[in-house]
């Protein structure tokens, strides 16, 4: 292995950063990437692959190194480097910080591990995962513990994908048009540096994620509201498919996602949008009935994504995620009242987990009888979706 001693060194600092201050993979690693901008492709693509990976497995790691784990920061995120490389079979280079393991003790170790340990979750979300999903779970959990694919949303307002494709291979960026919607990047290269990401041609969207403004079933010249909109991926999408004809109000309780939501927007050509911050309950009464479409992309555990964000497991905890159970419920019974006679609901979750996903609906329409479901779709990785994890049920309301 050729380990670029500055990458390594990156790695190393980003990890003593992440435990030290508890903050989240993706904003770190975006940090360091700016700090080093003449890292050619394959260090930066070390780099990030590294970083995830630890994160990824820190328990199994945590695990192999048994008691010779330190307390000490720094020399600890070395030792998890040094264990995953060894683990992976890798020869490593002499250097004075590369602390002596025996890849056999840490297979040794590991002989003895938990299923949770050998899989790298906390105890919490394995029993979790067991109860809610029963003998799937174990298929599920190593799907998510694979390294995360990049795909790409076209924006058919301005493109059609095999332009796209043809466009992005001559900046040697290689892709492959998905058979239902978008591009897998099959060779990566800075895409956010092309022209064509700068003039609104694509977005980066997991394929799963395509599937949820697609059940929609949008119409141009419709009004629809996207009420947990965040920073507007499924806005954007949704906009495309009303061929920028009709109205679209992207709400959310926070106003810098809604601002990049403009400024993405902008880019993308989409001038049917309006943003809306949601202050109290007021902002939701007052559209009653006013929308021909409702998305309820609503915050969530994120456990179908684990493989985009798997720091995301050693920060949730279970009561997190039952308060993120009650938040979801209250959503979806306050803001389906948006929804014309007529018109279309859909509940969309990135979570894996049923009391999250057809547990929440089943209750709802129990509860209201106004509301009926179409179609369920439910994106199990490792099962029924080589793309993240992903629930939606759409529901027409019927009175
Ligand atoms: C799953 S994310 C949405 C992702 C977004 N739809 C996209 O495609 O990029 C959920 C969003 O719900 C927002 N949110 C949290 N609580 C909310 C509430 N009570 N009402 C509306 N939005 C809320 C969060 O700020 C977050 O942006």
């Amino acid at each position: 292995m050729h380990a670029d001693r500055q990458s390594v060194e990156a790695i190393v600092a980003s990890l003593i950063h992440m435990f030290s201050h508890q903050q989240y993979a993706d904003k770190v690693i975006e940090q360091t990437l700016a700090q080093h901008p003449f890292w050619d492709l394959k260090s930066k693509e070390r780099y990030v692959t590294d970083v995830y990976n630890v994160l990824r497995f820190r328990r199994k790691l945590d695990c192999a190194l048994g008691s010779t784990q330190s307390q000490n920061v720094e020399f600890y995120a070395w030792q998890l480097w040094v264990a995953m490389k060894l683990l992976d079979g890798v020869v490593l280079p002499e250097w004075p910080e590369v602390v002596r393991v025996s890849s056999e003790q840490l297979k040794q170790n590991l002989a003895q591990a938990t299923d949770a340990q050998q899989y790298s979750y906390p105890d919490w979300l394995w029993q979790k995962g067991l109860d809610e999903l029963g003998e799937q779970w174990t298929t599920v959990a190593q799907a998510l513990n694979q390294s995360a694919k990049t795909y790409l949303r076209t924006n058919t307002l301005k493109v059609d994908s095999n332009t796209l494709r043809q466009t992005l291979s001559k900046s040697n960026i290689e892709t492959q048009v998905l058979p239902e919607a978008g591009l897998e990047v099959t060779q990566y290269g800075p895409l956010f540096k092309t022209n064509a990401f700068q003039s609104g041609w694509f977005e980066m969207q997991d394929a799963g994620s395509q599937k949820v403004a697609l059940l929609l079933d949008v119409k141009p010249g419709q009004r629809v509201v996207d009420a947990c909109a965040g920073a507007g991926g499924k806005s954007l999408h949704i906009a495309a498919l009303m061929q920028n004809k009709g109205y679209i109000l992207s709400m959310d309780i926070q106003q810098h996602k809604l601002d990049t939501l403009k400024k993405r927007a902008k880019r993308a050509g989409v001038h049917t949008l309006e943003t809306r911050l949601i202050k109290n309950s007021k902002t939701i009464k007052r559209l009653k009935e006013k929308f021909d479409r409702v998305l309820l992309d609503v915050p969530c555990s994120g456990i179908g994504v684990l493989r985009r964000n798997p720091d995301a497991k050693w920060h949730l905890n279970s009561n997190s995620v039952d308060n993120l159970i009650t938040l979801q419920s209250e959503i979806l019974q306050r803001y389906s009242q948006m929804c014309k006679i007529g018109g279309r609901l859909v509940y969309a979750t990135c979570s894996i987990l049923p009391s999250e996903n057809q547990l929440q609906v089943t209750q709802f329409l129990a509860e209201n009888k106004a509301f009926k479901l179409i179609e369920e779709q439910t994106l199990l990785p490792g099962y029924t979706s080589e793309y993240d994890g992903f629930y939606m049920a759409a529901m027409e309301r019927i009175s």
